[in-house]
């Protein structure tokens, strides 16, 4: 399996910024088997993981539900304690430091939120300056800026539970970049949020990691997601690591397709053009699937050379569908 491993500015092979070497975590669960009766088992939830990622990097990790995603994030974090193997971050070993760790990363879960949600958004802003110790000209900087990109000046003074799911997950991305970290990760931070949102949570990460040099390790259903920021992305299945590499690759190697959706003048019969066919017909709407790993430019000229073309989308194939086609190939290979 190709894997890309951090290279210091000497030339030689360093350990990584992020570093997980046959990392694992196993669980100790009971299953109820009878009245009165359970059963012990083991789930093994990441198995023998070991990737390198460079201070800088912005990488995707993504894998169906229940891969081992958060339960990696988890232990970046030192929230859980590894069953075994070794793990770095910042030369920080998580589970044994924790609170010094703290100071160097930041962390959104999509799901959950870290702000306090009866209080004005300022106010968790305010808590966590006291908490972690900020001093305050670098608070108040990292405040002006988060306020200025991620669009948060109306919002100071409302209070987080009537904020709109979009603008709350702006809300804790700057609440887990007031101090400075070195590392964010970031769990589903797209989540449930409208195609604006998105775009403007993508736009300040991609910022983020340009201007500031912040290493992010992003986790997402969202392919897109890993299309517009990620050059690199891991897939993670049964607690394994299945691929590390560009999303291209992944995509030659699923051989997966891309659908392009597109609005015409009137109903017309399915359109014939080169490297793609229609998998589905809704009055003037016509749904063509591409191989993945090709540009949508081409076919989008094509089709628009020929036919009334008004209005088009194009969507990412979903990650399921991704892995279950490496299984596939695998199996037949
Ligand atoms: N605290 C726990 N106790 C027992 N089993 C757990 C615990 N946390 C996670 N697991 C199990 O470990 C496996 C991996 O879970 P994890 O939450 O890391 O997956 P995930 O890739 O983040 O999934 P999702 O995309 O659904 O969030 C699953 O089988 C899950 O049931």
């Amino acid at each position: 399996m190709k894997t890309q491993t951090d290279v210091d500015p000497a030339g030689g092979h360093a350990e990584g910024f992020i570093h997980l070497d046959r990392v694992e975590k196993v669980f100790d669960v009971r299953k109820k088997t009878g009245f009165m009766r359970s059963e012990r088992r083991q789930v093994r939830a990441v198995d023998s993981i070991s990737f390198a990622v460079a201070r800088g990097e912005m990488v995707g990790y993504i894998g169906p539900n229940g891969a081992g995603k958060s339960t990696t994030i988890k232990m970046l974090t030192g929230i859980l304690t590894p069953s075994g193997g070794r793990l770095r971050v910042a030369g920080i070993d998580p589970s044994r430091e924790r609170t010094r760790l703290a100071q160097r990363i930041g962390v959104v879960f999509g799901q959950r939120t870290t702000l306090w949600w009866d209080l004005p958004l300022i106010d968790s802003y305010r808590l966590m300056h006291r908490m972690y110790r900020i001093p305050d000209a670098r608070y108040a900087e990292n405040l002006d800026r988060c306020v200025e990109l991620l669009e948060l000046g109306e919002l100071l003074d409302v209070p987080v539970r009537q904020l709109s799911l979009g603008q709350r997950m702006r809300g804790d991305i700057a609440a887990a970049l007031l101090h400075d970290p070195e590392v964010l990760y970031l769990d589903e931070p797209t989540i449930g949020l409208d195609v604006v949102s998105k775009a403007k949570v993508r736009e300040f990460l991609r910022h983020l990691n340009a201007e500031r040099g912040t290493t992010v390790l992003l986790t997402t259903h969202d392919l897109t997601d890993i299309e517009q920021l990620c050059r690199r992305v891991m897939v993670i299945d049964h607690g394994r690591l299945m691929y590390d590499g560009p999303l291209t690759g992944l995509h030659e190697i699923g051989e997966s397709e891309r659908t392009l959706m597109v609005d015409l003048e009137r109903e017309l019969p399915p359109i014939e053009v080169e490297s793609a066919r229609v998998v589905k017909v809704e009055g003037p709407r016509q749904w063509l699937a591409f191989p993945a790993a090709e540009s949508a430019a081409p076919l989008v000229a094509r089709i628009a050379a020929a036919y009334p073309l008004v209005d088009l989308s194009v969507r990412e194939p979903d990650i399921e569908a991704v892995i279950s086609r490496m299984y596939e190939e695998k199996a037949t290979s």
